[in-house]
């Protein structure tokens, strides 16, 4: 059982998007079927001129239904509801979740729109950058630990300044939430460490991390696990540098990697690593379909008609005209002319950030073409020049 009060779990969640599913007929009228939470996120999507644009995102947390009460259709009940707070409430056009298994929310319109790598290295690895070391050696890095009073604050402003492509960045309950430092996650650890990243007197990123102590056969072999990773490239190489020579550290592994990260390079590929896992990351919502696609810029022309079957939200289904002009802005208009391409919601979720290759989705049968070409149209109008990084955990 958890020491740690409902309120202490609850930090950073607003009281305002906790949710429960209320108790109806011959139940326990005092256990809640299910419960549901949402921290307002902000998610960068591509922007004009080829940079970012970070939009509101409401991020879906906390889901649970009661044993007692599961494959019912209390889940199916709750995030009719999440989308239709989501769909009333102004300037927010998608929601986004970290799944616990992938199989759940594929069916409720969540298109898996980005990867994420553990990357493990063994403490001394060299990583090779020679173009990045001038501006990696102008970088300081000082020690803090979570729990000091400025670090949610400081992690928060590096985050919104050097947000990649699919970051997420909580608002600063989120921080103090990630910063908590709980008995029972700490289980007799050390509390998390943060190294911040400092040029000309400012924070310029950082990198968060935990070290399990162990000794074995009188050597040391400790772990050093790195949780969050943020600053430019040149700023992410000095920090990794520096997080695989501490002592006492033999494995140093790195969560959160975003599939195409110049980690892999620096280290010189996936043999040089001590192992590579690769994970689903963020899972992408599109709620109001038309200003979804509207918000994000485009990077080629396009003039197609979607046919769109979304159950949980039924003002996306039907027919939309997306047209994408060469200025990267579109429109997304109802249509009653023939369709193109017929998909379901979730695969628009997604391409969304640029990262799922639409053409790919048709070739396996997943995008059903009516007119030959629709697909490479709409995927080369969606693509962007990077993969979508990981987003960190809520
Ligand atoms: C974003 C997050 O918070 S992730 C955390 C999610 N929470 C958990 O994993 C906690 C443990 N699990 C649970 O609390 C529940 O089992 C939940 C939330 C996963 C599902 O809740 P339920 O109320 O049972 O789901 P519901 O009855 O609405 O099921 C909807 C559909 O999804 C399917 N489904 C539900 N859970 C799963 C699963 N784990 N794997 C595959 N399919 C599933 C159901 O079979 C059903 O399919 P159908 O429409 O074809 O009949």
């Amino acid at each position: 059982m958890p020491t740690a009060s409902t309120e202490e779990q609850l930090l950073g969640l607003p009281v305002d998007q906790r949710f429960a599913a209320l108790p109806e007929g011959d139940v326990d009228p005092g256990t809640y079927p299910g419960i549901y939470g949402v921290f307002p996120l902000t998610l960068a999507i591509p922007g004009p001129e080829a940079g970012l644009r970070q939009v509101p995102c409401a991020g879906l947390t906390w889901v649970g239904v009661h044993p007692d009460h599961r494959r019912r259709g209390v889940l199916t009940a709750m995030l009719r509801h999440h989308f239709e707070q989501v769909h009333a409430q102004p300037g927010t056009h998608v929601s986004a979740l970290h799944a616990s298994e992938p199989a759940i929310y594929g069916r409720h319109g969540y298109g898996l729109a980005s990867l994420e790598l553990e990357v493990s290295l063994s403490r001394g690895t060299t990583l090779a950058a020679p173009g990045l070391d001038e501006a990696a050696a102008s970088v300081t890095t000082r020690m803090s630990t979570v729990t000091e009073p400025d670090v949610p604050a400081r992690m928060r402003e590096c985050d919104l300044a050097y947000a990649e492509l699919g970051a997420v960045v909580g608002e600063q309950g989120y921080y103090e939430r990630v910063c908590q430092q709980l008995p029972e996650s700490l289980r007799g650890r050390e509390p998390s460490r943060v190294l911040f990243a400092r040029r000309d007197g400012a924070d310029v990123g950082f990198v968060a991390f935990r070290r399990t102590d162990k000794w074995e056969h009188a050597r040391p072999n400790g772990t050093l696990e790195v949780w969050g990773l943020c600053g430019a490239p040149a700023t992410r190489l000095a920090l990794l540098r520096r997080v695989l020579d501490f002592d006492l550290v033999s494995t140093v592994k790195v969560r959160s990697v975003g599939a195409d990260d110049p980690l892999l390079l620096w280290a010189g590929g996936p043999r040089a690593t001590g192992g590579i896992q690769t994970y689903d990351s963020l899972w992408v919502r599109l709620v109001d379909l038309p200003e979804a696609l509207t918000e994000r810029a485009w990077s080629a022309t396009c003039d197609v008609v979607l046919d769109v079957a979304d159950r949980a939200a039924p003002w996306n289904e039907g027919r939309w005209r997306v047209r994408a002009d060469a200025s990267g802005s579109a429109t997304v208009e109802r249509t009653t002319d023939d369709a193109d391409l017929r998909l379901p919601v979730e695969l628009l979720g997604a391409a969304y950030l640029g990262g799922t290759n639409l053409l790919g989705l048709a070739h396996a049968g997943l995008v059903a073409e009516q007119r030959p070409g629709a697909a490479r149209e709409l995927w080369r109008a969606l693509r962007s020049d990077v993969t979508p990084t990981a987003a960190v955990g809520f």
